[in-house]
């Protein structure tokens, strides 16, 4: 994106007649990249490049406009999957001003087509550019009825479902609202969320995400609303579509209606009144963005008055009385001077250039990543290298190409073993996305320093151990402890002893604990000496070993004694334990490898023998082969009223039967409570055999309760 195109003045009509058709399907590409698919090839800048210069083109040679041409367009069309909503009024887009110049121009503009004069102030309302997605919420008679994405601006994707899901948008308004009220404005994830997100990902051992503008635009369009439930989205509410009745008159009162309904709106809101003080605004928030809790891209400008905005009316694409007073990009260079090689959570090693310090748009930056190894060699960085860096969407810095590499610049080799000086081996791994998806991690598990810790934490989870009192926090304040640390899982069961030792004077009276709390920590930890073989394997934090896979592992070999004789045997590369494990349901080589590699380490060995030495592992239930629903996968939907979920779940798999998540040509049973929505409709277009909560219980010869 960086190559110089050849400048619009010198083109002659040939050659802009091909550029226009050119940059026509580039930019619709790039649409569609970025509306459809959540996941841009190109930075924002380098788009709006794009688009500027096809602006420039058209404005030089105005008979080749072409009928396609982006300057016309708004998004993309729906994805696939959605159901479709025509907007009563159309979605549009912002005319975007890159300099003061362009504000001026604008205003001025506004002050021509109203025939007003420069003395005669117009208000002018000032608002963050909130990086999200906009939506367009219908209430009718109070009660939210439809939500749907901009789409292509006329019509948008139909996620009513998903937008129940954000608590920060009311599903009722007050009494007194309008009898039809649209409300618009921007659906938008906050960096803390973005990034807390990211870190539950990288700990799943799962490719994290950009930048939190595309992951609330991939979180909002999900055709399961459960994972949109899941993501945390917020929402600032500043515009407005059909409505049967105007609350206000201008743009500012608009705003304060929608925020006495109960949205939120944005604090940084101004009604202002002249040019010098929309740029002194805009200036003030461009320093203070990069402390602002989610991503603005600029400032939009909207004529206050709603009569005059209605004189003003719309182009084809967007508003003119309204603007996006854009940020520059962030973009600075510097010199890279180290290559440090970074172990996360779960062992991911990510290469981090270390930077001679620079200033990019207010922020003092002086790390940036490289993702990974492809990174580093598709951008042919070397040490010494000075480098053009972004701020992206105000999250990690990037580095975007080599701007200038000295003769003495030193290529970087990625090493082969971690940091953590294990000597364990790196292990190259390809999830979902190409080269982007490639991780290198440290073998090391719970050997490795740099993982212990979470790996502890693992071990004492929800769906592990799950000791009473044994958190997070309390995994932090013991491992580094001086007098009882717990450094492994067998310290935790040892605790007790150690502390006894010493006439169980060392825990309590300190750090909040009392003799009470002391033995109820004690007593939880006791009360999980004795574990289901399912909780042990899984609490191991195996790669790839998530709940279902060790439990379908505990189903198949029964007791502690086979597993462990399994493992060791496919560590040691013998083909018939291979071959009896892939040939599970549901397991597949990638756990296969990750127990083999598990158990090739001498340190996991260690860790598990030492452990295993202090507990009594329950023998698996077997799952009964002459149910009338065993080998069957069952989805369960809508609310039940006799059972929860987990019960549920634990009962069809003690009948043998399977549970799957989701609905597809594979699921044998669906049981559909109260409220069942997507799943039971799939179901029923699949032709599947659907039953009642009751008509299950029959079907298994269970009493509900009994
Ligand atoms: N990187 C890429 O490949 C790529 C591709 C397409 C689009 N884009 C980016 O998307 C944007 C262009 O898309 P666009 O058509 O949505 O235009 P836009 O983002 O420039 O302006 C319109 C949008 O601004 C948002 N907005 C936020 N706060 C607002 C407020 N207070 N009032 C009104 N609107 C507000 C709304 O969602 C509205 O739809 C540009 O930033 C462009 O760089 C990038
Ligand atoms: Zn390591």
């Amino acid at each position: 994106m960086t190559q110089d195109p050849r400048p619009v003045a010198d083109l002659t009509e040939a050659e802009a007649k091909a550029e226009l058709e050119r940059l026509a399907a580039l930019i619709a590409h790039h649409d569609e990249r970025y509306h459809q698919k959540d996941a841009p090839e190109i930075s924002d800048a380098d788009y709006d490049a794009l688009k500027r210069r096809n602006q420039e083109i058209e404005a030089k040679f105005p008979a080749l406009l072409r009928m396609d041409s982006p300057s016309f367009k708004v998004g993309a069309a729906v994805a696939e999957g959605f159901g479709k909503i025509t907007h009563r009024v159309p979605m549009l887009s912002l005319d975007n001003a890159f300099s003061d110049e362009d504000v001026r121009d604008f205003v001025h503009s506004v002050y021509r087509f109203l025939g007003q004069l420069p003395d005669q102030s117009i208000a002018i309302t000032a608002e963050p550019k909130i990086d999200g997605l906009s939506m367009s919420i219908r209430y009718e008679d109070g009660k939210l009825v439809t939500a749907a994405t901009r789409g292509d601006g006329t019509t948008g994707e139909n996620v009513t479902a998903n937008i129940r899901t954000i608590s920060e948008i009311p599903n009722q308004l007050p009494k007194g609202a309008p009898s039809v009220v649209e409300l618009r404005g921007e659906v938008y994830m906050a960096k803390a969320d973005f990034l807390a997100l990211n870190a539950r990902m990288e700990s799943e051992g799962k490719q994290t995400y950009v930048n939190p503008r595309n992951t609330a635009a991939g979180s909002l369009r999900q055709l399961d609303a459960k994972v949109t439930a899941s993501r945390k989205l917020k929402f600032f509410a500043y515009a407005w579509g059909d409505m049967s009745e105007m609350p206000a008159d201008t743009q500012h009162g608009m705003i304060e209606v929608f925020s006495k309904w109960g949205f939120p709106v944005n604090p940084l809101t101004r009604r202002l009144n002249s040019i010098e003080e929309l740029i002194g605004h805009y200036n003030e928030i461009g320093l203070a963005r990069a402390d602002l809790p989610y991503d603005i891209d600029g400032v939009v400008y909207k004529v206050d008055r709603l009569d005059l905005q209605q004189r003003l009316g719309f182009r084809s694409r967007s508003p003119r009385w309204a603007i996006a007073h854009k940020f520059p990009a962030e973009k600075a260079t510097t010199r890279l001077t180290a290559i440090d090689i970074q172990v996360g959570r779960t062992g991911a090693l990510t290469p981090v250039a270390r930077l001679v310090p620079v200033t990019v748009g207010g922020v003092v930056v002086t790390n940036a990543t490289l993702h990974n190894a492809e990174e580093i060699a598709r951008l042919g960085v070397r040490i010494g290298d000075l480098v053009e860096i972004q701020r992206a969407g105000d999250v990690i810095p990037q580095i975007l190409r080599v701007a200038e590499s000295p003769d003495d610049a030193v290529e970087f080799e990625f090493p082969q073993t971690c940091p953590c000086d294990l000597k364990t081996p790196i292990v190259r791994e390809e999830t979902a996305g190409g080269v982007e998806g490639v991780i290198r991690r440290c073998s090391g598990e719970f050997a490795c320093p740099f993982q212990r810790k979470e790996h502890l934490k693992h071990f004492v989870s929800r769906k592990a151990f799950d000791i009473d009192g044994l958190g997070e926090k309390q995994i932090e304040f013991f491992y580094d402890d001086a007098t009882l640390p717990i450094r492994q899982p067998a310290d935790i069961f040892t605790l007790r002893a150690r502390d006894e030792a010493n006439g169980l004077q060392r825990l309590k009276n300190r750090d909040g604990y009392g003799d009470t709390s002391a033995q109820k920590l004690f007593d939880a930890i006791e009360a999980r000496r004795e574990i289901a073989l399912d909780r042990l394997i899984f609490g191991l934090g195996i790669r790839h070993v998530g709940e279902q896979t060790a439990k379908t592992l505990a189903r198949a070999y029964g007791d502690w004694a086979s597993v462990h004789q399994a493992a060791l045997a496919i560590a040691g590369g013998d083909t018939a334990a291979i071959e009896e494990m892939d040939a599970l349901d549901d397991i597949g080589p990638a756990v296969v490898e990750a127990v083999g590699r598990f158990f090739g380490e001498k340190h996991n060995i260690d860790m598990v023998d030492r452990l295993v030495k202090e507990l009594t592992i329950l023998e698996a239930e077997k799952p009964a082969q002459d149910s009338p629903v065993a080998g069957l996968t069952v989805v369960f939907t809508g609310s039940l009223e006799k059972m929860t979920r987990d019960e549920a779940k634990a009962m069809a798999e003690r009948l043998g039967a399977k549970v799957a998540g989701s609905v597809s040509k594979k699921t044998d049973i669906v049981v559909a409570g109260p409220g069942a929505g997507s799943k039971l409709a799939k179901a029923t277009e699949l032709g599947l055999r659907t039953m009642s909560e009751d008509e299950w219980f029959e079907l298994v010869g269970v009493t509900p309760g009994g």
